[in-house]
């Protein structure tokens, strides 16, 4: 810690400022022990990095640097692409940490949750803060796994900019798909970073080629390998026509050596790069008129002609407009490309002024988050990300304003804008962030307390846990009364149970995993039903008629209809009643308990005697939609997941073999350098503890991801097999 004596020697404002960072100092430095602290500790106040002598406002700077120098930025890919290593090598380079961490020995910054360390997965997005060239980098890193999609989203909503990372042995895989559609869903430019370079099978062009193929992208290549898996030593830099090669002795690839390409000693790669520059140069005026005009006037006699800075001036421009991705490769693992990356990050992506987005928060207490470990800073300005705590009533999702009359304002922007439907760039979207896509939980099971007297403090956990992840659901069985968890996949479910023994110090225990599945009707039907109780001296006496019909509409909140007879001052105060019976008798189906899809629900009478309770028509009209439900002809929907599994040629074989008695309904195997992908549908039910099979049949050689495609109608063999098993007759 800095010494008292250190403290006395500044001013008063400076002390909390100085007493802040010293906290962080402090914290940082006890914790995470590789992290280098924002203030050293050292005993020359005045080496502080940032600090120019005892510079007061440079202390300030150090929290808030101008708002053109921030880059708030995600890293998204596949699993395992190698998100984690490339952000602990950033963290390195940047100076933030004193070692390199490795995902595979379980000791990385951001990868902070146990899980994560013990299974080398990220799970949670962790944020860090560092500066690199005098621009501050607020960084998250967000999951790969298919699990943990909705936290890749939320991420997503709050970033200027993001680094897509491949592996370039394997080029875009099935999750960056998704991830790349969401980045577009938020509109967020994107450079990519073809990492692995140095793995056998990487191939550059196979990887550009994928990218422009599968994400219908424009890559912009503004790097060559030098090399490529064994042999990959460098690359060359294509806008300043320079090689930038790694020491092999070197053991962290701090140093390397940027040298401009020279016709005696490079003449094919400097033919190769000046190739590829102009191709560049003619790909960026494509794009950019500012840019064509310029090259049009002054340089179209010779590229060579044309400044570096004036290239990547337009690059950033085309970026922005995500018209374009620049793409630049490396190896994370091998120390080799990612000084250049965070050159990239600081010159092509954008500052959050340049992103428009017009909110900003007043909240009491703003912590800077640095993975695990959280500073208290006094202030923020636009266009960092900050932690706050305390927000009782906000969830993952919320837009916060600072106050009601911002809110109005912007809402009333926002349908001005709406009505001028055509113009381009909606000031609308820019103003309100897209709100978050919450998939829809496919797996579920029963989840118990050690005792009766913990249920509460179980309630309290999954509350938490619920408001940190949307996509977790929690409901109660009203059969059994017990707590079932439905969530996004084994893992996900596994994992808040791990998160509920550990962070809440409760042992619970979890009940099969079964799978979510639906129902739906196949054909109409009318039911009345009459409900007549006397509580007290109350008489409660309802009369409904209902019919059940089927619709396509692929949702489970049902379509609700009125026939004409009924009066709109009988709706008027009933109506929240009615729906109310309809949507809950909706959440559970005749067949298994399951929430019925595409009905619709037509009310073709009521009658109600005076004095009947809000309560007592809605439990009627629930009974009525149920035995109209329970009528009908009846069938189970399951859940049809998206399959896409990675495998070596010698493989191919018994995984598809597996495949067929799995009910597996496969579309297309391409070929991937040495790989082959399977790529197809299969019923989840058939696919629950997969990972271990495969892992097993082709000696964990082999990795598959799984996305919900569609709930499809199961056969009547499957379904009577099914409810045979569910009623115990099996
Ligand atoms: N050969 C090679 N392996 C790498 C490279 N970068 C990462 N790896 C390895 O790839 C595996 C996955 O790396 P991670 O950094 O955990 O990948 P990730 O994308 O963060 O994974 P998730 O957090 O699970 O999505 C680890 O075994 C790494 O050692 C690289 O540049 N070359």
């Amino acid at each position: 810690m800095l010494s008292n004596l250190r403290i006395c020697a500044v001013s008063h404002q400076t002390i909390s400022s100085v007493h802040i960072n010293n906290i962080c100092c402090y914290k940082v430095r006890a914790s995470l022990k590789r992290l280098k602290p924002h203030v050293p500790l050292g005993r020359n106040y005045s080496s502080l990095p940032g600090l120019i002598g005892n510079d007061i406002k440079s202390l300030h700077s150090i929290i808030n640097p101008p708002i053109a120098k921030i880059r708030n930025i995600g890293i998204m890919a596949h699993i395992d692409a190698g998100k984690t290593t490339t952000t602990e090598r950033i963290l390195y380079y940047s100076g933030y940490t004193r070692s390199l961490g490795d995902v595979d020995d379980g000791d990385t910054v951001t990868d902070f949750m146990a899980q994560e360390r013990e299974r080398g997965i990220t799970i949670q997005s962790a944020a860090v803060t560092f500066d690199w060239k005098g621009y501050r980098v607020n960084l998250i890193d967000t999951p790969g796994h298919v699990d943990f999609t909705l936290e890749v989203e939320r991420c997503l909503r709050v970033l200027d900019g993001a680094v897509a990372i491949f592996d370039a042995s394997a080029g875009v895989e099935a999750q960056t798909l998704t991830v790349w559609r969401q980045a577009d869903k938020h509109n967020i430019p994107r450079i990519c970073f073809l990492n692995k370079m140095d793995k056998t099978g990487a191939s550059f062009k196979y990887a550009v080629e994928s990218i422009r193929e599968k994400l219908k992208a424009k890559p912009l290549l503004l790097q060559l390998p030098i090399g490529e898996a064994k042999t990959f030593k460098g690359v060359v830099d294509v806008v300043t026509k320079e090689k930038l090669l790694w020491n092999s002795n070197s053991n962290d690839g701090k140093d390397f050596e940027r040298k401009p390409l020279l016709e005696m000693s490079d003449p094919e790669l400097l033919k190769e790069t000046t190739e590829a520059r102009n191709a560049l140069i003619e790909q960026v005026a494509d794009l950019d008129d500012e840019f064509a005009d310029l090259v049009i006037e002054e340089f179209s006699e010779n590229f060579d002609l044309l400044p570096a800075e004036k290239l990547q001036t337009a690059i950033h421009r085309v970026t922005l407009a995500q018209t374009a991705v620049p793409v630049l490769c490396g190896s994370a693992l091998k120390n080799k490309g990612i000084q250049p990356l965070l050159d990239a990050v600081t010159v092509y992506l954008p500052s959050p002024e340049e992103r428009n987005y017009e909110f900003l928060e007043r909240i009491s207490r703003l912590l800077l988050p640095f993975a695990d470990q959280h500073v208290e800073i006094p202030s923020l300005t636009a266009g960092n990300i900050a932690l706050t705590v305390g927000l009782k009533h906000t969830a993952t999702g919320d837009t916060i304003v600072s106050s009601k009359s911002s809110a109005l304002a912007a809402a009333r922007r926002a349908e001005r804008e709406g009505e001028k439907k055509h113009r381009q760039n909606n000031e609308a979207e820019r103003v309100l962030l897209a709100g978050v896509e919450i998939p829809e939980p496919v797996f579920f099971c029963t989840i118990e307390p050690p005792s009766v007297s913990k249920q509460p403090d179980l309630e309290h956990a999954l509350k938490c846990l619920q408001r940190e992840d949307p996509s977790l659901k929690v409901r109660l069985d009203p059969d059994s009364g017990q707590t079932v968890l439905c969530g996004m996949g084994e893992l996900h479910i596994e994992i808040i149970h791990d998160r509920i023994k550990r962070e809440y110090g409760l042992e619970t225990y979890l009940g099969p995993l079964q799978v979510a599945y639906r129902e739906t009707i196949l054909n109409s039907v009318r039911a009345t039903d009459t409900l007549d109780r006397t509580l007290g001296d109350k008489r409660h006496l309802v009369t409904v008629e209902v019919e059940a019909r089927p619709t396509e509409t692929s949702s489970v909140t049902p379509v609700i209809e009125y026939a004409e007879s009924i009066s709109e001052g009988l709706l008027k105060v009933s109506k929240e009643a009615i729906e109310s019976g309809i949507h809950s008798a909706c959440l559970q189906g005749p067949l298994l308990g399951s929430p019925v899809q595409d009905v619709a629900i037509t009310l073709y009478s009521l009658t109600i005697h005076p004095g009947t309770s809000t309560t007592m028509i809605s439990a009627c009209v629930s009974r009525c939609v149920q035995k109209a439900l329970k009528k009908a002809d009846k069938q189970v929907l399951e859940p049809l997941m998206n399959l896409e599994v990675t495998v070596a040629r010698d493989y191919l074989s018994p995984v598809l073999a597996d495949l067929a008695q799995r009910r597996g309904n496969i579309q297309e195997i391409q070929t991937r350098q040495d790989n082959k992908v399977v790529i197809g549908f299969v019923p989840l039910a058939d696919i629950m503890g997969y990972s271990t099979v495969l892992r097993t049949l082709t000696s964990g050689s082999a990795t598959f991801a799984l996305e919900l495609s569609t709930y499809q109608a199961m056969n009547s063999q499957d379904q009577n097999t099914l409810l045979n098993r569910r009623s115990g007759l099996t």
